[in-house]
């Protein structure tokens, strides 16, 4: 049988007084406390809130300061192995009100990161320290010059997710932080990006919608082709604003403009580090970048092409042809080619204030560093044995 709603009308049902309590007398509360030395009990309480609240967590009315930083501006691991790159780095702070120091016992909680161009050469090797330092980390990354390969060795921990998004398209997240990294490095491949402006501006636009600190990670290449030598943080640079390669220069000046301009017009806090050429394992083997060419050319048996008459020096003016076929093969040919327009003729970063603010200064040299890169290419082009030196 179907059952059915049946309406049992609203008839007045007896009501137990006792079912409900009396309303109490408006001084029972105050009697209440005052017997059996409840009221003293109740200062002692509010005592210890008092001391708690003054002594242990910072006042409110204390001034503003820097939030604690642990992985400063340069935010380059300078006791990895890997090589990082030399940089340039400005930092630009907003006064924070200190959230209040984590009582004594309680570890520090890993902080909620983004870092886009996880994936890529830079980002993975980003990743790894932020990953090993606590912190839980979300890589998003289009995987246009990233491979999901660098971060692989993540996947199962719960502190590490991979979404694959091209940040050109907006965005929305919940983190402490944004390490803003994604975009294709290399000139053959930055010519058809428009990564650094309007990916930029979406990712800028998520960290003043959660409050969340900005790294914009740009480039030597603002400098163009400099006129001063060494480049200070403080040079504007020479950049030819309709070349070849100025969708990345003046791409990436225009993200360090809009940068500051969330920082000084929405108080985002921002940090901008500009990297020079780097090179190290994970780098794409058709990178197209003077490294790892001539380190995928010499190991394949191919010339190894210079592009010009060869003398334009970079960060690591090491990179020439001899050290190259030193290290990998005594024997290369060498391939000279047309060199591309606007190439900078020389480029040398000036550190002496990355020196004296961060303490920072790059370790490793070419013979260290090159070999761990060899290694890791040797492996992905012949599938050796990983060697124990190669980076990861
Ligand atoms: O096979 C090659 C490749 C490059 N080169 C030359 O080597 C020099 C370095 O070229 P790369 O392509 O490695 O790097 P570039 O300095 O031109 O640009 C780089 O600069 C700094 C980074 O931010 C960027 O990753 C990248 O744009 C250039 O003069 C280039 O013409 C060669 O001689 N042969």
């Amino acid at each position: 049988m179907a059952s059915g709603l049946v309406f049992r009308g609203h008839e007045a049902q007896p009501v137990n007084d006792a079912d409900f309590p009396k309303p109490q007398k408006p001084w029972f509360f105050l009697r209440y406390i005052l017997r059996e030395q409840r009221l003293h009990f109740l200062f002692l309480g509010v005592l210890l809130a008092s001391v708690f609240f003054f002594f242990l967590l910072p006042s409110s009315s204390s001034p503003p300061v820097r939030a604690h930083d642990p992985f400063p501006a340069s935010f380059l691991a300078r006791d990895d192995l890997t090589l990082w790159p030399t940089t340039n780095t400005r930092s630009y702070d907003v006064a924070v009100h200190s959230v209040g120091k984590i009582p004594l016992g309680i570890k520090r909680k890993g902080l909620r990161v983004v870092v886009t161009g996880g994936a890529g050469f830079v980002g993975s090797h980003l990743v790894d320290r932020l990953i090993s330092r606590g912190d839980s980390v979300i890589v998003v990354d289009n995987f246009f010059t990233g491979r999901k390969e660098n971060v692989m060795h993540h996947f199962g921990n719960p502190n590490f997710e991979l979404l694959r998004h091209d940040v050109v398209e907006p965005l929305l997240l919940e983190v402490d932080q944004i390490y803003h990294l994604a975009c294709p490095a290399s000139p053959v491949h930055y010519k058809f990006n428009p990564t650094n402006v309007v990916g930029t501006l979406n990712m800028l636009g998520l960290a003043k919608r959660i409050g969340a600190r900005f790294l914009l990670t740009s480039t030597s290449e603002v400098y163009g082709d400099p006129l001063q030598h060494p480049q200070k943080e403080t040079y504007w640079g020479n950049v030819n604003p309709i070349g070849v390669r100025s969708c990345y220069d003046e791409g990436k000046r225009t993200a360090e403009t809009l940068a500051m301009d969330y920082h000084r017009g929405a108080g985002v806090e921002v940090r901008i580090a500009r990297i020079f050429n780097t090179y190290g394992p994970r780098m794409c083997l058709d990178d197209g970048r003077v490294v790892s060419n001539f380190v995928a050319q010499a190991l394949r048996k191919e010339a190894l092409t210079v592009y010009g008459d060869g003398k334009q020096t970079r960060s690591f003016q090491y990179v020439s042809d001899l050290v190259v076929q030193e290290t990998i093969d005594p024997e290369a040919k060498i391939e000279y080619r047309p060199n591309t327009e606007d190439d900078p003729h020389k480029r040398k970063p000036d550190i002496t204030r990355a020196k004296e603010l961060l303490g920072w200064e790059p370790k490793v040299d070419l013979r260290k560093g090159l070999p761990l890169m060899v290694s890791d290419f040797r492996q992905r082009i012949f599938g050796d044995q990983k060697e124990g030196a190669t980076s990861t």
